[in-house]
């Protein structure tokens, strides 16, 4: 049996202002930082070790994972960044405020540009300056693969072949891996791990910096999984979540 542990970063200063932020790349709150170090602590009382650790090019879940292993005292670890773990391009949307944009175009429009499948929310205009296209960190990545905006599909696109190409042999070679990523980048590997249905992924919502143990079998199919920490706690986070997009 294998184990890998996915967590999504501790609260960012967007999370806090409750803005989409997709590839917008603010830093964690305070509290997003003591998420981080307590994620650490959870895991290391849980007796979990590391060889790698992958991350997004974003630094709200760099900086979880740097303060996640250092809590753990592994700031050694080798660290992959890799922009296919960034969170969901949230296209025009980034930067607004989610309960005020659903009292303009209503919760159901709202829900549909957060959770479903298949339908992106409006892009950012091409030439928008808040573009990634000359953003040194996609220095490498082909132009036509700088997203404007992403559905859930989209992001699933960009994220398997991560998973396939890079994550998935590394698993069979025997290595643990923590990956320190974002809730839709995470909503898509999940979805694919667990094989879960367009209709059901809009009821998944994954909570600020809490590590997510997933055991997989020797075909890398989950068997089971589940959070670490205060399962009370996370269960709240997790509606909180799911709540964010709804007028007040
Ligand atoms: O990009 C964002 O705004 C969040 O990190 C994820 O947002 P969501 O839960 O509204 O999809």
């Amino acid at each position: 049996m294998y184990k890998i542990v996915f967590m999504r970063h501790g609260e960012s200063t967007w999370n806090l202002d409750n803005r989409f932020t997709g590839w917008t790349d603010v830093d964690l709150t305070e509290k997003g930082v003591r998420e981080a170090r307590s994620a650490g602590t959870v895991l290391k009382e849980a007796g979990f070790s590391f060889d790698l650790a992958y991350t997004s090019v974003l630094k709200r879940a760099i900086r979880t994972l740097w303060l996640t292993l250092d809590e753990m005292d592994m700031m050694w670890l080798p660290i992959k960044n890799d922009w296919r773990l960034n969170e969901r391009h949230y296209g025009a949307l980034q930067g607004l405020d989610k309960a005020e944009t659903a009292a303009k175009y209503g919760d159901a429009q709202v829900l549909v540009w957060r959770r479903s499948y298949d339908t992106p929310p409006p892009p950012l205009a091409a030439d928008d300056p808040r573009n990634s296209f000359n953003d040194p960190r996609y220095a490498n990545v082909a132009k036509e693969s700088i997203p404007l905006t992403e559905c859930l599909k989209d992001t699933v696109a960009r994220v398997m072949p991560a998973w396939d190409e890079e994550i998935a042999p590394a698993i069979r070679a025997g290595k643990q891996i923590l990956i320190s990523a974002h809730g839709n980048s995470l909503r898509a590997l999940i979805k694919m791990l667990d094989g879960i249905s367009d209709e059901d992924i809009v009821g998944l919502n994954i909570p600020n910096g809490q590590p997510l143990v997933y055991e997989l079998d020797a075909e890398l199919k989950p068997i089971r999984h589940y959070y670490l920490g205060d399962q009370e706690a996370i269960a709240a986070a997790v509606a909180a979540v799911a709540n964010q997009g709804k007028a007040r």
